[in-house]
């Protein structure tokens, strides 16, 4: 049997040009992931789950996914989390969200899974708007999947713009319900994950409508199939959107009510309420109904980045053994991993990921302190995590779909086969940038923010701006590159400043030109999204150096200095236009900031699989070593990729027969008629 992960240790039989990479590495793997994932208990955790998951082989995929139809990976991706459901309490702490986590994703993949949202978009809103006595009821439930729900808010017609949902929840005063309906097709729910086939309810979003006044938005928990014969109750349409990019393994799916009624206590009323005489119990901010997409939306940093650490464990393992081409000894090729090139093309992804889960760690820890101080009714908090959210969402998943898009590139034609798994995880990761709130509309969201703020500091009240924008108030002193990670902070800082600046006072001249306040967003919305993506580039960097700081193993932090300093070289360099446009950058500055960057890239190069090895994602995880079977593919640990990738081939449906029905159907009639 073989063991999925190992730090330094060497294995027999592995691929010696690996090998030869792990025996460079300057730091150890184990103590890197501690780092990663945020404690050394979490890391270990990690390690003995996957252990444990390798040694039950009903829980490793039966077959190779990519050769599966859609109704065989959802039959393949529910045998596996109803298999994964019988292990789990003896596998992890039932009460630990990031164990449940891991264990979900290294089972399941990416292709989607009828209890992915359960956990992820089910339970939490109901946890955040339902009150105790909804817990007492549907809660346990829930959590010990008596139940499958998932969450309803999308609309065929509407998606970004919840305040037009059409979806209505009216209050009957004479029966004390809920009529749930959808007036017209447009109306349908379209896309919640798990709906279409597998769930038996839903948090459902629907206008609240009382004695004909609209309420907007508010959730409500709708039972929509029958818990005996799962058959849609009456009055209820579901049913499978299709096939999509990725996701396949999952049933995203549309629900219609035809007058639907559910009693009053089905509202989620922990913070606001419709009572019996239909008076309207307020909550105590105007999106309190949102707080649940925060919350989703922080969670996207660190998952993002694991898409993408995944897909470069992938391509880095790969341009170890991939052997094209020569440098300076003709004698022998030379590993790809060796071309500059292939260097620039990937390593600053890893720094990016690295980077994305430091920064997804902080912002999950924040919005935990926002949902402790929203049950102690102090709401003050949201508006900040709001826009930060919005703006980090947009911009992590855009970057990892460049990212992982690189990483494909980076292994050639391999990389376009569907054994690298590189395309599932792209698929997969993309569709980031449109759920949870589409990257456009999330990235104005921020723009908000900062245009306030920047009036704000206009009007000489810099004392009250947040910590986040305050340095928009700051002075504009030339920094010197060359003192470190401080000076590239104060060199983004003026950029992002700068931009923020600039489409504030363009948005104003607009209106004082007579353009209304709508139509002159929208005239600067390009720059108002600009300044947005420099400002969350700008926290990322903030949150990377303060994670570095913070290090104290001496191997650890010197080399993700290094990533560091990759990472922000590459950053500004990215962005350096908006500096050197008015002089606040010279080209001189701006010669220092490649010649860094290349000296990064040497730096890391030693080191780089051992950077990829420490996110010590299982061959299972990466679907690159199956245990039933042998092949697959690209990322295995132990780099035997071309022997793999002819079992891969082999076990295409294809090769089941040497001729096929489209041969003699249409080929050979063809070739048959044109001897003729
Ligand atoms: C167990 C584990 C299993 C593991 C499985 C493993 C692997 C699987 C892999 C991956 C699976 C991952 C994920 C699953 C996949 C998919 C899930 C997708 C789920 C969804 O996809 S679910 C639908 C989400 N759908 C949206 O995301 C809609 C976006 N659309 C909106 O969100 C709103 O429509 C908005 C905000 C654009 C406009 O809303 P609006 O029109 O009402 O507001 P408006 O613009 O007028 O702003 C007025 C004032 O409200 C403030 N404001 C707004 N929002 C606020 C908030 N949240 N908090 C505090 N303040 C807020 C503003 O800042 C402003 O403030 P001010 O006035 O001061 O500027
Ligand atoms: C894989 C996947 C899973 C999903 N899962 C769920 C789920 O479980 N539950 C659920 O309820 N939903 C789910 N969704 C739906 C998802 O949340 C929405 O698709 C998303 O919020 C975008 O809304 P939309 O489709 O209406 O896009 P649109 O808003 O129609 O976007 C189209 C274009 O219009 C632009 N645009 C729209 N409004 C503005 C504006 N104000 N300013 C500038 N540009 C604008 C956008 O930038 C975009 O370019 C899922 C979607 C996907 C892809």
């Amino acid at each position: 049997m073989t063991m999925v992960f190992l730090n330094k240790e060497i294995r027999d039989g592995d691929n010696p040009d690996l090998t030869e990479e792990r025996k460079t590495a300057t730091f150890d793997t184990n103590k890197m992931a501690e780092v990663i994932y945020g404690s050394e208990k979490l890391a270990r955790r990690r390690r003995e789950i996957s252990q444990a998951v390798s040694l039950i082989p009903e829980l490793a995929d039966s077959k190779p996914l990519p050769f599966l139809s859609r109704n065989e990976k959802i039959l393949e991706s529910t045998r596996k989390v109803t298999a994964l459901n019988e292990h789990l309490p003896r596998l992890i702490n039932m009460n630990d969200e990031d164990e449940a986590w891991h264990i979900h994703s290294e089972v399941i993949g990416f292709e989607g899974n009828p209890l992915a949202l359960h956990h992820s978009l089910f339970i939490p809103p109901l946890v955040i708007q339902g009150s105790d006595e909804q817990h007492e009821k549907w809660l346990g439930r829930a959590k010990r999947r008596e139940i499958i729900g998932c969450y309803a808010q999308t609309e065929l017609g509407h998606g970004s713009n919840i305040r037009k949902l059409e979806t209505t929840a009216t209050y009957s005063l004479s029966t004390q319900e809920f009529i749930l309906h959808t007036p017209t097709i447009n109306a349908l729910k379209w896309w919640p994950g798990a709906l279409g086939k597998s769930s038996n309810h839903a948090v459902v979003v629907a206008s609240l409508i009382i004695k004909e006044q609209n309420y907007g938005p508010h959730l409500f928990m709708v039972q929509i199939r029958d818990e005996q014969s799962h058959e849609p109750l009456p009055g209820i349409a579901v049913g499978d959107i299709g096939p999509k990019m990725a996701f396949n393994g999952a049933d995203n799916g549309f629900l219609g009510f035809n007058n639907f009624r559910i009693p009053r206590g089905n509202l989620l009323n922990r913070h606001c309420n419709v009572e019996v005489d239909g008076t309207y119990v307020r909550p105590p901010h105007d999106k309190m109904n949102y707080a649940g997409m925060i919350r989703v939306r922080s969670r996207m940093a660190a998952e993002q980045g694991t898409f993408m650490a995944q897909a470069l464990t992938i391509a880095v393992r790969y341009s170890a053994v991939r052997r094209q081409g020569f440098l300076e000894n003709k004698s022998q090729e030379v590993k790809v991993l060796d071309y500059q090139t292939q260097q620039h093309r990937l390593f600053p992804a890893i720094a990016r990921s690295y980077a994305f889960i430091f920064c997804g760690f902080e912002t999950i820890q924040k919005y935990e302190t926002l949902q402790n101080e929203m049950n102690s009714g102090n709401v003050s908090l949201m508006a900040d995590l709001h826009a930060l959210t919005s703006g980090i969402k947009s911009v992590v998943t855009y970057q990892t779909g460049e990212g992982i898009e690189q990483a494909r590139m980076a292994c050639g034609g391999h990389g376009y086969s569907m054994a690298s798994y590189i395309s599932e995880i792209y698929g997969c990761a993309i569709g980031g940038c449109t759920y949870e709130g589409e990257n456009m509309v999330m990235l104005l969201q921020l723009a908000r923010y900062l245009v306030k703020s920047v009036e704000l500091a206009m009007r000489g009240k810099p004392g009250d701006l947040g910590p986040m924008v305050a340095y928009l108030a700051y002075p504009d002193i030339k920094v010197d590159l060359v003192t470190g990670p401080e000076a590239y902070v104060k060199m983004f800082q003026h950029i992002s400043k700068r931009q923020s600046i600039k489409a504030t006072e363009k948005f104003h001249r607009k209106m004082e030109s007579g353009v209304s306040r709508d139509e002159a967003w929208n005239q600067c919305a390009v720059e108002l999204t600009r300044a947005s993506r420099l400002h969350t580039r700008l926290y990322i960097i903030e949150t990377f150096i303060r994670r570095v700081d913070s290090i104290e193993d001496l191997s650890i932090k010197m080399v993700l200095t290094d990533l560091m300093n990759l990472h922000l070289n590459y950053e500004l360099l990215d962005v350096a236009s908006y500096a050197l446009e008015d002089g606040f950058m010279s080209s001189t500055q701006m010669g220092f900031i490649k010649n860094q960057l290349y000296s990064s890239l040497e730096k890391i190069r030693p080191n780089a699989v051992s950077l990829v090895d420490s996110f010590q994602f299982s061959d299972l995880q990466l679907r690159s070593n199956l245990l039933n079977f042998l092949f697959q593919v690209l990322g295995r640990r132990d780099g035997h990729v071309y022997q793999n990738l002819f079992e891969w081939a082999k076990s295409s449906p294809l090769n089941q027969t040497e001729v096929l029905p489209s041969v003699t159907q249409y080929l050979k009639p063809m070739m048959e008629k044109a001897k003729l």
